[in-house]
């Protein structure tokens, strides 16, 4: 009885937190056109985004156009939603690690790109498909760090952003250029700006575009630890170190613990705290929370 009652409610919940995680950002009722602005970008072509799940629960995330400093082209932003897509449904993932490829983060949108859709229709299009994307990235139930190594520029530094955490590499650089471009951030990089070093200073950083150095970075609470090496293989290892410490244990409750701070961090109390007991109805009496009770650890 107890274990059908169990049942039940972990897959009512899982059900309810995955419908409010596919629900878009942007649909029709705010005038976005998905499969236009899809079309669109597959007309400019370029680079990669590769995704490496790895058995221990950790996927990298590689944006891939070296030559133009990782841009992003019209068709890594579709491969950017696709990736999301298929993080959102690897249930055994608990972490994600996200850098760039030739030892460099990202610049941003591929200028030549950006051109071709200066119009109003266009850009909006893009913007509201880029926060959709975004946003599913930062409430994937894993434990996701942007690596930055070398320079995350423009809509890069907004990508960051949507990660949990940053680690940055000796040299390494966040910009916010976009007033240089005539631009506020479009992919929800100011939003999520303010929610992680303030107001104040994301007015500092998007108002001046100040080049935020690893030691800046410290100090305003938007990067956790600049890493010892600047060299690519290197700093990735030490990311993979660093991560792991915080993604140790059953994917379920790793998972589990994300989506209850993610409840927090985005929903009203009273809403925050009806999640946080749902979630806390997936775990209680489960697998690993038996296996405990059996081992009884202490906690030294
Ligand atoms: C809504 C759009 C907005 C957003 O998404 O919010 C944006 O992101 S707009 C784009 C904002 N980004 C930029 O303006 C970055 C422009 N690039 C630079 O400032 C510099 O390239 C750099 C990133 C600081 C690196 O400088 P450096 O190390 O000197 O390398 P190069 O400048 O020689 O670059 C090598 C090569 O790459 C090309 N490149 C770099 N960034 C882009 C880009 N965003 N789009 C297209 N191409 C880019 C650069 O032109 C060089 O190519 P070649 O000239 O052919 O050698």
């Amino acid at each position: 009885m107890a274990v059908s009652l169990w049942k039940k409610i972990f897959q009512t919940t899982k059900e309810r937190i995955l419908q409010q995680r596919r629900v878009s950002l942007y649909n029709v009722a705010h005038g976005y056109e998905e499969e236009l602005i899809k079309k669109k970008l597959q007309q400019f072509a370029g680079g990669s985004i590769n995704l490496s799940k790895e058995d221990n629960g950790i996927g990298i995330l590689t944006l891939n156009n070296p030559q133009l400093m990782n841009a992003f082209t019209g068709t890594m932003m579709l491969e950017l939603q696709e990736k999301v897509a298929e993080l959102e449904n690897w249930k055994d993932g608990k972490g994600l690690i996200i850098c760039g490829a030739g030892n460099t983060f990202c610049s941003g949108s591929d200028l030549n790109a950006v051109k071709a859709i200066s119009n109003c229709q266009d850009g909006m299009n893009m913007c509201m498909f880029m926060q959709n994307t975004l946003t599913r990235l930062m409430r994937l139930p894993l434990i996701s760090v942007a690596l930055i190594q070398g320079k995350a520029i423009g809509g890069g530094a907004e990508l960051t952003t949507a990660c949990d955490f940053r680690l940055m590499t000796p040299g390494s650089e966040i910009r916010f250029v976009h007033k240089h471009m005539g631009l506020v951030p479009g992919w929800g990089g100011a939003a999520r700006l303010v929610r992680i070093v303030g107001s104040g200073a994301a007015l500092r950083l998007l108002s001046g575009a100040l080049k935020v150095d690893p030691e800046r970075a410290l100090r305003l609470g938007l990067s956790e630890e600049t890493l010892l090496s600047s060299e690519e293989s290197a700093s990735l290892e030490e990311a993979r170190a660093w991560l792991s410490q915080y993604t140790e244990g059953p994917a379920s409750v790793i998972r589990a613990v994300k989506q209850v701070v993610t409840a927090g961090r985005e929903l009203p109390l009273e809403d925050a705290l009806r999640t946080e007991k749902d979630v806390f109805g997936t775990v209680w009496g489960g697998p690993a929370n038996l296996q405990a009770l059996v081992r009884r650890p202490k906690h030294k």
